[in-house]
């Protein structure tokens, strides 16, 4: 059993009398501004408003444990040998050298944040995850369920993801995990999948909510975990009816796990046994897993879910693409995405019901942006948008995806962009999911209040996690909330929270100070903001105004 490492001092130093540390918590006090609106007879009128909030960061972060859905496919087996491979530090030897384990395509792992600007005006990045403590890959134990029984390290090779240098280290250390079995209804999954329905849950829908409940604190239990994160990484399931009675409400959908209503899907049920244990859980597929009754099942629990489906490469770039040519004051009139991939994913795919969910999460993820230009498009006005997937098992996880967006340009013109975009699926998946558990489990520790009242209580992030937008493609938002699909907008929720918790603004990239002549301006510290200041000059005199603190450890000025 790995034993808990002490949290990684971060190298960032907040210098500001806002930011207090102490052994258990980050606070900070925080001016929320933003900008309201009201339509009044055809005028727009916007009121700046500013809300004094104080933002509290717990700094113990949990050995946890994830438990995926699926664990024996290809993100799954990808994912538990990534980890694996990081945790030892593996290298092997490829046709063009050596490759070093590494978690490229994880925002927490592999991107920088732009955190300001030094003295002579450069910027300067730190680590995603060197703004606040978080988990680190190395501590994350893995369990899960897969009705397929085949052990981690045949899984691994089933797969045919990984470079056969890097599996043939890791064999060993995978072949000893066995998935536990799961729940199979071939009414919910490709009918060509029954092949791997080897390792299933056997009784009622009662009996298996109930098992995978005991599985889970089986989970805690041996591996001394003190968090869990359930992640659905299992096959496409074709959409479940809604309706009154069945699912509408919470009462209605126990009622229904208690009748063993046949319309009721396996990743609802593990839903329902997450929250009822207490654990997140997070929807790596397109299904509505998150029908109605599981929402308010969610709320009345306070427990985090997240999702729908992994945007993990050609949907990713149409949120990149769409925003760009949209705000650029270009009109996408026409969208074709087509791809043709071999891996299981894609075979289960390849049945009409399965596809359709994954067509519904490909194809909204333009709406927002599309909507937000009313100079382009009237009321109701859309693309053209096609989506293709086709089954292809020659190139098994090498997804081929080709894209075609036609554009109205001025005077009748138009642009037409052409893209070829080869994704390693798994590969651009599997940092996906580990960013969704660690940013999941961050926002457990984060709570605001009221900075003006004292007596207000400490307020968690809804239960509906709608900062993981950013790496799902039909994001789940709480209610009478805007869905965002842009990706800059949503990664910069992600940034600004981040820097929200450390007592930083957010980056308004205004650099007003390169712009115009602030030799004769001040700052809140009293201290001249000349740019080529002499950095030693510098420092004397903001240790003087501001006051040293650290969010990695508890040492100076502003403990309390
Ligand atoms: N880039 C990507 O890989 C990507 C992106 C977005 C979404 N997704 C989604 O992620 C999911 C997994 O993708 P994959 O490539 O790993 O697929 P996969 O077919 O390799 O793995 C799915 C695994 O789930 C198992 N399974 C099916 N039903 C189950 C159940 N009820 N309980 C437990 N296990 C079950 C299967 O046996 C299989 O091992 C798919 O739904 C896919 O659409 C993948
Ligand atoms: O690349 P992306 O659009 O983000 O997502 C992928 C789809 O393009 C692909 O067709 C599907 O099989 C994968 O499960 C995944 O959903």
């Amino acid at each position: 059993m790995q034993k808990m490492r002490p949290i990684k001092d971060s190298v960032l130093e907040i210098i500001s009398p806002n930011v207090h540390v102490d052994d258990e918590f980050i606070e900070t006090d925080y001016e929320y501004k933003t900008s309201n609106v009201k339509r009044i007879d055809g005028k727009v009128q916007v009121y700046p408003e500013t809300t004094a909030l104080k933002i509290r960061t717990a700094r113990n972060v949990p050995k946890l444990g994830l438990m995926l859905v699926g664990w024996g496919g290809n993100n799954g087996s990808t994912l538990t040998a990534a980890l694996e491979a990081n945790r030892q530090q593996l290298q092997w030897r490829t046709r063009t050298g050596i490759q070093k384990a590494n978690w490229y395509g994880s925002i927490t792992q592999a991107s920088t944040v732009l955190i300001g600007s030094d003295e002579e005006g450069s910027d300067v990045h730190v680590a995603m995850n060197e703004l606040l403590p978080m988990v680190r890959p190395n501590d994350i134990l893995v369990d899960g369920w897969d009705i397929s029984g085949l052990n981690l390290g045949d899984a691994m090779r089933r797969a045919e993801v990984l470079d056969i240098g890097v599996q043939d280290q890791l064999y060993e250390n995978l072949v000893g995990l066995k998935p536990r079995a799961s729940i199979y209804d071939p009414s919910f999954i490709a009918a060509n999948q029954v092949g791997r329905a080897n390792n299933v849950i056997k009784g009622s829908k009662m009996e298996q909510y109930e098992q995978v409940r005991r599985d889970i604190r089986d989970f805690k239990q041996r591996s001394g975990v003190e968090t869990v994160i359930v992640l659905w990484t299992a096959n496409t399931e074709r959409f479940c009816d809604v309706r009154e009675g069945l699912n509408n409400t919470m009462e209605d959908l126990k009622t229904t796990l208690q009748a063993n209503k046949a319309e009721l899907s396996p990743s609802t049920i593990f839903a329902m046994a997450s929250i009822d244990e207490g654990c997140t859980y997070i929807n790596g597929s397109p299904q509505n897993t998150f029908v109605p009754g599981l929402i308010e099942m969610a709320e009345a629990k306070g427990v985090f879910i997240a999702g729908d489906d992994f945007k993990s490469g050609q949907t990713k770039i149409k949120s990149v693409l769409v925003d760009f040519l949209v705000g650029a004051g270009i009109k996408p009139v026409s969208i074709v995405s087509y791809n043709h991939l071999g891996n299981n994913d894609g075979k289960n795919l390849s049945a009409p019901e399965q596809f359709r969910s994954k067509e519904i999460s490909k194809s909204n993820v333009v709406d927002d942006m599309v909507a937000s230009n009313k100079i382009l498009y009237g009321a109701k006005e859309q693309p053209d948008h096609v989506v293709v997937i086709k089954y292809v098992p020659y190139v098994g996880d090498s997804k081929r995806a080709m894209d075609e967006y036609t554009s109205e340009i001025m005077m009748g013109g138009h642009n037409t962009l052409v893209i070829h975009n080869t994704c390693e699926d798994s590969l651009l998946a599997t940092p996906l999911i580990l960013d969704l558990v660690i940013l999941a489990e961050l926002s457990s520790r984060i709570h605001i209040r009221s900075a003006s009242h004292s007596s207000t209580p400490w307020v968690p992030f809804k239960p509906i996690l709608s900062l993981l937008s950013y790496l799902c493609k039909a994001p789940l938002v709480p209610r009478n909330s805007q869905v965002v699909n842009s990706l800059f907008r949503q990664r910069a929720a992600i940034e600004n929270i981040l820097r929200g918790c450390i007592g930083l603004p957010p980056i308004s990239h205004m650099t007003l100070e390169q712009r115009f002549d602030f030799s004769n301006f001040t700052n809140d510290h009293g201290v001249k903001r000349e740019k080529g200041l002499d950095q030693k000059q510098a420092r004397a005199e903001n240790s003087v105004n501001g006051k040293a603190c650290s969010n990695g450890s508890a040492t100076n000025g502003n403990n309390r």
